[in-house]
């Protein structure tokens, strides 16, 4: 991020020759065969420092990467200079240039411990003394609804970083829930989707946590409207709001003219991203369901990765070694997407979580210089929880004619070791077989053993694997909400290294702007179709097409 462009560095062109010499000619097995040590030279643990004991397994060695490309890639990330830029975040500088603010997300799991000068930075302990005592309320019963009843339901209204972080996490710590506080999760400006949540909601024991950094997100207010209205339907007196509805946001005007008081309105900042603020008060639901202790753990599991990333030599910073990797095939390769495959059905949504953690971060195509980039950034991120992918998509992947890098994450123990185990060892033996098969595939000559001599020519071709596909495996151990944390911690600190060396902005969204302009407009022509103005023939044939065939 020193001015160039990625491909300006020495290290780049190197990469590129390396790739050009090599690519055709690299073959997992025989890397494998050849250094009998791979596993170990390639493979990293992580051990916390801080905290709670979280400890993961990340390996690389089934990557299409010898050790020329892996120094290569490394020396790229300190051309780039990455820890320079890693430095200045963790030192509140405003690295998010195109809004002149800091990025601190790490500010928020800190504990005192590393020194952060940035304004507010000091207040993230009492708004967690606030979460705390608010969740502690809530959940022993003491905070009461309109008529005295006990709060038994939550519905947090909010979207993208308000919604897909508490989403993840409170799925990924199910274990820890507090099985008689059901919460729900509004998102969608789709009246079904507030409408279905509501038939499930009693307006005298359900509170609303309307969560939006900026508090004018249209989705999220419309709905909290549509709440607000609901509720008041039954509860009639609107000091009773007080009782109901809670804000998290940063922005106070806006909060207390939708009539929420300021004292319950939790506070974060603005250098929060919204895809990084699940570990602030957008964190608020994830609290209510697992409790605030846990909650804190979760938070501690994630300092312990940045104290990790921010200390550890780049040969052995697993961000850094992860980053550089997915970059390789992403810039060299061509590879398009990466798939997230958890095989943990608690981590079902981790993939769509980190849809908006990676694509809105780093899909910008300018630097942030200005500069065109003459080369690939953030990938497209999918995923599903193994084993379903495997019985959906993983054809694709394995026969496919794209080369898709994927990541295979599992805990080595499970939460529910029902029929002695039974199932976790059936589940973890697909997450073992799958990147073998990926890796090794299997070649024309073992399917002919295997079919015998009358077998057809093109069965025979049918069955064949290709031995260039690519896996790699960060591996979470148990207990779960602190190494769910620290996984997090990981992708997110992946992303920004990537960031770093593309170039580009990974903390700002413009690119999400122009669709929202042009809605509000639309939104104002709907009404009759000679309102319909200023359109290409395309979008105003579908809106008359919607005006006369609607039913009201
Ligand atoms: O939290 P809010 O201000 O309501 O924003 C919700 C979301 O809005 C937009 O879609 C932004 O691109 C996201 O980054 C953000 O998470």
């Amino acid at each position: 991020m020193s001015g160039k462009l990625a491909s300006d560095y020495p290290s780049w062109k190197k990469l590129q020759q390396l790739y050009d010499a090599e690519h055709s000619k690299i073959v997992l097995k025989d890397l494998f065969a050849q250094d009998p040590q791979r596993f170990s030279k390639f493979s990293r643990e992580y051990n916390s420092t801080s905290g709670p004991d979280v400890t993961m397994l990340v390996d690389l060695s089934k990557n299409l990467i010898t050790e020329p490309v892996l120094e290569t890639l490394l020396e790229l990330a300190r051309e780039a200079k990455v820890e320079e830029y890693r430095d200045k975040m963790f030192a509140g500088e405003h690295i998010n240039t195109s809004e002149d603010r800091a990025v601190l997300h790490v500010a928020l799991r800190n504990f005192n411990d590393f020194k952060i000068a940035e304004s507010g930075a000091d207040e993230v302990s009492a708004v967690l003394d606030h979460m705390k005592e608010f969740t502690e309320a809530v959940r022993s019963g003491a905070w009461k609804g309109y008529t005295g009843k006990t709060i038994n339901t939550i519905v947090n209204i909010g979207i993208g970083g308000s919604d897909l972080g508490p989403v993840m996490v409170t799925e990924a710590l199910k274990p820890y829930a507090k099985r008689d506080l059901a919460a729900h999760f509004v998102s969608n400006i789709d009246g079904t989707h507030i409408a279905e949540t509501l038939r499930l909601c009693d307006p005298e024991t359900t509170l609303f946590i309307i969560a939006s950094k900026t508090f004018t997100t249209q989705e999220t207010i419309t709905n909290a409207e549509t709440a607000r209205g609901w509720f008041l339907a039954s509860a009639k007196d609107k000091a009773h709001v007080a009782k109901h509805f809670v804000a998290l946001s940063t922005n106070t005007k806006a909060v207390t003219g939708f009539g929420i008081h300021e004292s319950n309105m939790f506070q974060f900042w603005d250098w929060v991203g919204g895809r990084y603020s699940l570990w602030s008060a957008i964190g608020l639901s994830i609290a209510l369901v697992i409790g605030y202790e846990n909650f804190e753990q979760l938070l501690k599991g994630a300092h312990g990765m940045d104290k990790h990333f921010k200390e550890t030599p780049l040969e052995d910073n697993l961000p850094v070694l992860m980053a550089v990797i997915g970059l390789w095939y992403n810039d060299f390769y061509g590879s398009q997407t990466l798939a997230l495959l958890p095989y943990d059905q608690y981590l079902h949504k981790f993939a769509d979580y980190f849809q908006q953690g990676d694509m809105e971060s780093n899909g910008k195509f300018v630097t942030k210089n200005g500069q065109r980039v003459n080369y690939q950034t953030g990938p497209i991120i999918w995923g599903a929880s193994g084993t379903n992918g495997q019985h959906s998509f993983y054809q694709l992947v394995h026969q496919g004619t794209k080369l898709i890098p994927t990541d295979f994450i599992a805990p080595t123990t499970s939460h529910n070791p029902i029929e002695h185990s039974k199932h976790h060892r059936i589940l973890l033996s697909n997450f073992f077989a799958q990147p073998e098969a990926l890796a090794f595939g299997k070649t024309e000559e073992e399917v002919k053993r295997e079919l015998g001599p009358n077998a057809s020519e093109a069965l025979v071709k049918s069955k064949v694997f290709q031995k260039r596909k690519v896996s790699r495996h960060p591996r979470a151990y148990s207990p779960l909400f602190v190494s769910v944390g620290a996984l997090i911690a990981l992708y997110e600190h992946k992303i920004f290294v990537q960031g770093v060396i593309w170039g580009i902005n990974s903390f700002d969204q413009m690119g999400v702007e122009l669709g929202k302009v042009l809605a509000k407009n639309i939104l104002a022509q709907l009404e009759k179709p000679e309102d319909v103005k200023g359109h290409d023939s395309s979008t105003t044939g579908l809106i008359h097409y919607y005006q006369k065939n609607r039913k009201e």
